[in-house]
This record gives C-alpha cells, sequence and structure tokens, in this order.
C-alpha cells in the first residue's frame, strides 16, 4: 500500500491569463489530498473518494477496455467526479508499462472542491505519484509535474495551464510561463482564504475567458496586462528575502498588485458577487490585497494579512462559509509512511 499526498494552492497572480502564455506565480498552502494507491491481482480499478458527493460512493470498474461503471448514479455525474482520479490512474500505468495493472484507491482531501485552491491537480499529483510507487516505478518531480498536467489537459479538453500540477508537485512558491516552469524563492507570505461553500465549473469558466479574448482586443489586451502585472510582482518577490517575513512596504505592494489582478479578472467574467463581497470585506478590514483565486465563478479568495483582522471580518461575512489561514507548503507531493 502506497499512500501519497499533495498540497492546494493559491495563486498570487496570474490565473486564466496562463492558459494564453503569460506567467503566473502561484503557491502551495498546507491543505492537501491524499490518495492511497494498493495494486490487485486483476485489471479493475476500486475508487474510494468520500469527498465527491454528500454521502459518498465506491465504484469499481475494470481497466483499460473503456468499461464503465455500473453504479447507482447518472453515468455523466460519475465521469465528471471520476475524471481526474481516472486520468491519474492511465498516466500512472502508461509510465509503468502495465497498461492492465489494477488498484483499489482512496481519495480523502481536505481542499475543498472546485473552488480554486486546485484539488484536481492536488489529487492528479497524489494520485500518479501514489500509483507508480506502489508498481514499483516512482518518477522523478518533473515527469510526475508533466503528466500531471497532461492528465488535467485531457479531463479539462486542452483547456490547462501546468500551473497548479507543478505548483502542488514541488510545493513553495513557483513561477509558470507555457511549458517553462521554475520553483521561485518567496518571502513567508500571510495569505488568509474566504471560501464561500461554492464552486466554479473551471472549464467552463477558461472558455468564457477564451470566447471574450476572441471577440474583443480589448479581452487580449487585458489578458496581457495581466500578464505585465505578474512580472512587475516577481520582480518584487526577487528582491525580497526568501524564507523571512516578509515587509509591510513588500505586502502593500504584492496586496495593491493583488487587488488590481482582481479587478482584471473581474472584467474578464470571472468573479461573482460572493467573491466580490469577500474581497471587499478583506480590503475594509485592513488586508493589504485581496483577489480571487483559480477558475472563480464561486470558491475562493485569497488575501494578505499578517494579522487576524482579515480572518476575523471574512468569518462575519455573509456568503463566507469558511475563512482561514493558509500556510504556505514549502514541500510539495510527498509519501506518507504508513
Ligand atoms: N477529494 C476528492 N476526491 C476525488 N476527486 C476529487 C477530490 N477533490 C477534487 N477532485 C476532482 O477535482 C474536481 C475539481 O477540480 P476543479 O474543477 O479543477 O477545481 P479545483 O481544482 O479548483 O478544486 C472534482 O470535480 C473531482 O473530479
Ligand atoms: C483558470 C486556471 O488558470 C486555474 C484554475 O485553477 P483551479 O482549478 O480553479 O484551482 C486554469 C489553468 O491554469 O489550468
Ligand atoms: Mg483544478
Amino acid at each position: 500500500m502506497t499512500v501519497c499526498e499533495a498540497p492546494g494552492k493559491v495563486y498570487l497572480f496570474g490565473e486564466h491569463a496562463v492558459v494564453y502564455g503569460e506567467p503566473a506565480v502561484p503557491a502551495a498552502i498546507e491543505r492537501r489530498a491524499t490518495v492511497t494507491a494498493e495494486p490487485r491481482s486483476d485489471d479493475h480499478v476500486r475508487v474510494e473518494a468520500e469527498d465527491l458527493s454528500l454521502d459518498g460512493f465506491t465504484v469499481e470498474y475494470s481497466g483499460g477496455n473503456g468499461d464503465r461503471p455500473d453504479v447507482d448514479v447518472p453515468t455523466p455525474l460519475v465521469e465528471a467526479a471520476m475524471g481526474y482520479v481516472d486520468a491519474a490512474v492511465e498516466q500512472a500505468r502508461d509510465a509503468a508499462d502495465a497498461p492492465d495493472a489494477g488498484f483499489d484507491i482512496t481519495v480523502e482531501s481536505d481542499i475543498p472542491l472546485g473552488a480554486g485552491l486546485g484539488s484536481s491537480a492536488a489529487v492528479v499529483v497524489a494520485g500518479i505519484d501514489a500509483a507508480t510507487r506502489a508498481l514499483g516505478e516512482p518518477l522523478d518531480r518533473r515527469e510526475l509535474a508533466d503528466r500531471a498536467y497532461r492528465a488535467e489537459y485531457e479531463v479539462q479538453e486542452g483547456q490547462a495551464s501546468r500551473a497548479d500540477t507543478f505548483c502542488s508537485t514541488m510545493g513553495g512558491a513557483v513561477r509558470v510561463e507555457g511549458d517553462d516552469c521554475e520553483p521561485i524563492e518567496a518571502p513567508n507570505l500571510p495569505f488568509v482564504v474566504g471560501f464561500d461553500g461554492g464552486a466554479g465549473d473551471t472549464g467552463e469558466l477558461v472558455a468564457g475567458v477564451g470566447a471574450l479574448r476572441d471577440e474583443y482586443r480589448f479581452a487580449a489586451d487585458t489578458v496581457e496586462s495581466i500578464g505585465d502585472l505578474v512580472r512587475t510582482g516577481e520582480e518584487l518577490l526577487a528582491d525580497a528575502v526568501s524564507g523571512g517575513d516578509p515587509s509591510l512596504e513588500l505586502l502593500a505592494e504584492l496586496g495593491e498588485l493583488m487587488d488590481f489582478n482582481h479587478g482584471l479578472l473581474a472584467a474578464l467574467g470571472v468573479s461573482a458577487r460572493s467573491l466580490d463581497a469577500m474581497v471587499w470585506a478583506a480590503r475594509d478590514a485592513g488586508a493589504h490585497g485581496a483577489k480571487l483565486t483559480g477558475a472563480g465563478g464561486g470558491g475562493c479568495i485569497v488575501a494578505l494579512d499578517p494579522s487576524d483582522a482579515t480572518e476575523t471580518a471574512l468569518s462575519f461575512t455573509q456568503g463566507c462559509e469558511e475563512a482561514f489561514r493558509a500556510e504556505l507548503a514549502p514541500e510539495g507531493v510527498r509519501v506518507v509512511e504508513p
């Protein structure tokens, strides 16, 4: 039995624009998805994913030949829910050259689903790592990140960047621009997350931005402006002391860019009333800056505040279901010793 856990992430800057080749800076946070993989003697894959519905469900299906599970829920629902785990298993089989490998898989996660904290990437990264290790074919982290990206790309029908999967694999803060992915040094940023209890559809939201960008020159310019903003933010981070507490001046400058980034994302149509309400509650409480994180449409915002004021204010904000401090996760995917 092999158990691996991989972190979720927040975007300091650059989501959506990163899909079109602009740079982005996500940072891994200490909320993790844990995947257990146990090889089976047959080619079946049995998945237990308690978080996927209120009651959870278990499905079993066979490998490689397109068989779908026989369960008591509509097939599109199962496929939507199972897509990422399925794609992770396929990548592991391919990497280990074991097309008929079967697994018992268990997924547990404290990353809310579809809320912009990268639950899908964490599940895919931890899943591929656990399954390849279970087959005795562990991957190096670059290959793991690459295969996890391919899994997300496939499930999201070509609408994915490498940002989430690379960040979840490596941990810490990373910079992604097209195929170019590098860990970067970053100070210990005081992230506070507000979660509205809802979710957005990543594929649909990415497609919406794509359509605007195709239709209007000014929408394409907005995407490019996000890229300019990210480059400005990167310079600020490069000048900061890595690992230490950031200066108030740096927080103020990063916060201003986060506010700007939120405005540009809202212009691209991916914010929501609940996200705007949480962003304003954070700013009113004295956060240095606040923005939605991830695909948007609903889900989470991220604010910068070393004090407790933002977390407290968010917890009293109508429409905010949960507020929490998100510690930077310096370590990416890792094996959990039983
Ligand atoms: N705990 C989990 N168990 C199984 N699948 C999960 C889990 N968490 C996330 N997923 C998969 O990831 C999908 C959500 O991914 P996505 O829409 O990209 O949102 P995000 O990555 O922002 O959380 C879920 O619909 C599900 O398929
Ligand atoms: C919108 C996007 O930039 C980030 C999506 O993040 P999440 O899946 O909502 O956590 C898409 C991508 O980069 O693949
Ligand atoms: Mg995702």
